[in-house]
């Protein structure tokens, strides 16, 4: 559009895209190609991109449409699955949240609860959606549990993965995160039409252990690497993977946790699909012996995840920095901007 702010003007990240298919068949030479990716990029940025991952493209695409469906509801109607303060779980209009004075992020989101647990009922996503909207949305409810449960299935290839990379055994990781709380969400980023720049989600880094990140064909996610923001143009057929504080901690920092950004088009919505990778709530997240020596001390303090997921929630606004502000009020070492996170 002339005069509107253009994506082309932007860097394309030159991304790892790791063969997950090969490594999860047990496929020697695959298998070596994709930990050699993953341990180059996560040591570096904590971003790739996984293909010939399995997951059916008819589920992702039939969930794209849902969520176009879901965000095109009246907006009184989306308000009864409304998020209450505190709580990362519902709907939420973003556009009259600021981050900071020059961001005006334009977005609405929808989070839900994925846990995975002989404690919780198998259908969760489904009940909340029929809890709240009733019976018309059952089937919408069972699209958008199918996706996350092939979320996580993925995601505990791509931690065994990341497991192996690090030197570990192979299931030290499925076993970390056997009993996953998850928070499926849909990123809605209406367009905008702008001059400069307009931010959907400020520059952060994920709190959780990883994200699994699926785009519709709009560009807008960015992260910062190399001091320069660069795109990631959106692959229908690859999920992108972006690490979080938790697994940097997990990792005693020897893999980082992605600095990105997500911005709004000027003339097309954009939609993301995001899988928030997370243990237990009551799971204790510190680093395996194996990564802490003379040379590599301990970088954070143990926690458990319920106390940072609360901290983001309660205490303070995730952005570039949470996993340090959380480390020294966790440790009374300082108190935090209170900076309420609603
Ligand atoms: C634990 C979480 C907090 C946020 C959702 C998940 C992982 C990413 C976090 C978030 C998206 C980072 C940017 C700020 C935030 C407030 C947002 O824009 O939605 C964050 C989420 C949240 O607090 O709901
Ligand atoms: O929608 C995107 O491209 C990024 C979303 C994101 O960073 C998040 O939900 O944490
Ligand atoms: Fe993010």
């Amino acid at each position: 559009m002339a005069g509107y702010w253009k994506h082309e003007d932007h860097e394309v990240a030159l991304s790892a895209v790791v063969d997950l298919g090969g490594f999860a068949a047990g496929d020697p030479a695959a298998a070596s190609e994709a930990v050699r990716l993953v341990r180059a990029a996560c040591s570096k940025h904590g971003f790739f991109q996984v293909a010939n991952h399995g997951v059916d493209p008819e589920l992702i695409a039939e969930t794209h449409r849902r969520a176009e469906a879901f965000f095109g509801l009246p907006q009184e109607q989306k308000e009864k699955i409304g998020r209450k303060p505190g709580n990362p779980y519902g709907y939420r209009d973003g556009f009259l949240e600021k981050v900071t004075s020059d961001d005006v992020p334009c977005k609405e989101t929808m989070s839900m609860r994925h846990w995975v647990s002989p404690h919780s009922p198998h259908d969760m996503i489904v009940s909340y959606f029929t809890y709240h909207l009733g019976e018309d949305f059952l089937s919408t409810g069972e699209v958008i549990q199918k996706y996350a449960e092939a979320m996580n299935a993925l995601a505990m290839t791509i931690v065994e993965l990341l497991g192996v990379s690090l030197g570990l055994p192979g299931d030290y990781f499925r076993e970390f995160f056997k009993q996953s709380d998850s928070i499926m969400r849909l990123n809605h980023y209406p367009s905008k039409k702008t001059t400069e720049k307009a931010v959907g989600i400020a520059a952060h880094c994920d709190p959780i252990s990883l994200t699994i990140l699926h785009q519709n064909s709009v560009d807008g996610l960015e992260i910062f690497v190399d001091g320069k923001w660069r795109l990631i143009r959106p692959k229908s057929q690859s999920f992108i993977v972006n690490l979080g504080d938790t697994f940097m901690a997990l990792s005693n920092g020897r893999y980082k946790s992605v600095l990105h950004r997500a911005l709004v088009s000027s003339n097309v919505p954009r939609l993301t699909l995001a899988y928030f990778l997370s243990p237990e709530m009551e799971k204790k997240v510190t680093p395996p012996p194996e990564l802490v020596d003379d040379e590599n001390p301990r970088l954070y303090p143990d926690y458990k995840w319920s106390q940072l997921l609360e901290f983001t929630q309660k205490v303070y606004k995730v952005d570039t920095d949470t996993i340090h502000v959380f480390s020294r009020w966790l440790t009374g070492s300082a108190t935090p901007k209170i900076d309420a996170a609603v």
